[in-house]
């Protein structure tokens, strides 16, 4: 892993000795380009990310994606299958090669399913909720937090197998804030790279003295609750509007009524997305919740709706 990695032709890479065919582009965004590929050996389908790193800091965050991958082995968060940094005409781009998912992400599900007028039934939200909340589980026990979870960096295969990426925003769960330098670092630091809709409360305004620690994930997994239920998320129409998230997270979360969900999912929604952080759950207590709602045997999932 992390060897040598050149391009062999127009349309294909070689990466650890083995050839990658381009098939077609997924995603191109500010700094990152996503691509589909397929490996000539195996026939396996992947997704190369290339990330254009424009400066020595770019290139470190890159680096901590590459790690952060490299640290979990879990079935709910996506592994890296190769990477490499390629250095040409004074340019740095890291490019990593992951396991294609291949039914994109929970946001372009949920996308196709507003298009339709459709909805996502509450056997399919809590079956996927689980799956996310085992891979925050792992990634927490290993003191970690995520810190970009959303609808978009979570993908979908075939059987709603939910998987966290895009890991580039990771770091120790445990913040200690000594001061107001140190607190408006935390603070400048989230605004860059937490985004501003599924951001914790206590991310806008960092305290002094205070600790940031795993559960602003659970935060941001409240916002990927409401956003399965509802169709999108709390406060992307806030954001859109240009008035105050900052603001709007102040305030208990309003779910829309009346809700054809559950009480008990609305509740347990409810219970995520709290405010003052001391009072918000870990993720033990999350996962025993849906648990229990989806009873003991778990194999409550019914795709046919959708
Ligand atoms: N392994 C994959 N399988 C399928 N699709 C993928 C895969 N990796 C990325 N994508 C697609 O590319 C999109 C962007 O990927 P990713 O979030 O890693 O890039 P990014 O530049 O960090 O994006 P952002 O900054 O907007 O979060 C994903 O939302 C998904 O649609």
């Amino acid at each position: 892993m992390g060897q040598a990695l050149c391009i062999c032709s127009r349309s294909a890479i070689t990466i650890d000795n083995k050839r990658y065919y381009f098939l077609q582009k997924l995603e191109e965004g500010g700094f990152s380009y996503v691509d589909l590929v397929e490996g000539a050996h195996d026939g396996r389908f992947y997704a190369l990310k290339r990330i254009l790193c424009h400066d020595r800091e770019a290139r470190k965050e890159a680096q901590t994606e590459v790690e952060m991958h490299r640290l979990f082995n879990h079935p709910n968060v996506l592994s890296l299958t190769a990477y490499t940094f390629m250095e040409r005409s004074g340019k740095c781009e890291a490019w990593l090669l992951l396991p294609y998912i291949s039914k994109g992400s929970v946001w372009s599900v949920l996308e196709k399913l507003r298009d339709k007028g459709s909805f996502m039934p509450e056997s399919r939200i809590l079956h996927i909720l689980h799956g996310i909340c085992e891979g925050l589980k792992a990634i927490h026990d290993k003191g970690y937090a995520h810190r970009d979870l959303k609808p978009t960096n979570v993908l979908l295969d075939e059987n709603d197998r939910p998987f966290l990426m895009d890991l580039g925003s990771m770091n120790k769960a445990r913040i200690e804030v000594r001061g107001s330098r140190e607190a408006m670092t935390v603070q400048d630091w989230a605004a860059q790279r937490c985004t501003i809709s599924y951001r914790a409360p206590e991310l806008f305004n960092v305290e002094s003295h205070c600790i940031i620690d795993e559960r602003t994930d659970i935060w941001s997994l409240g916002c990927v609750l409401y956003c399965m239920m509802m169709l999108e998320g709390p406060y992307d129409l806030i954001f859109q509007k240009g008035d105050s998230v900052a603001l709007a997270v102040q305030n208990p979360v309003s779910i829309p009524q009346p809700c054809s969900y559950s009480p008990e999912l609305q509740t347990l929604l409810s219970s995520t997305m709290v405010t003052n952080p001391q009072e918000r759950p870990r993720i033990g207590w999350v996962l025993d919740q849906i648990k229990s709602l989806r009873g003991s045997d778990g194999t409550d999932i019914d795709t046919n709706r959708v």
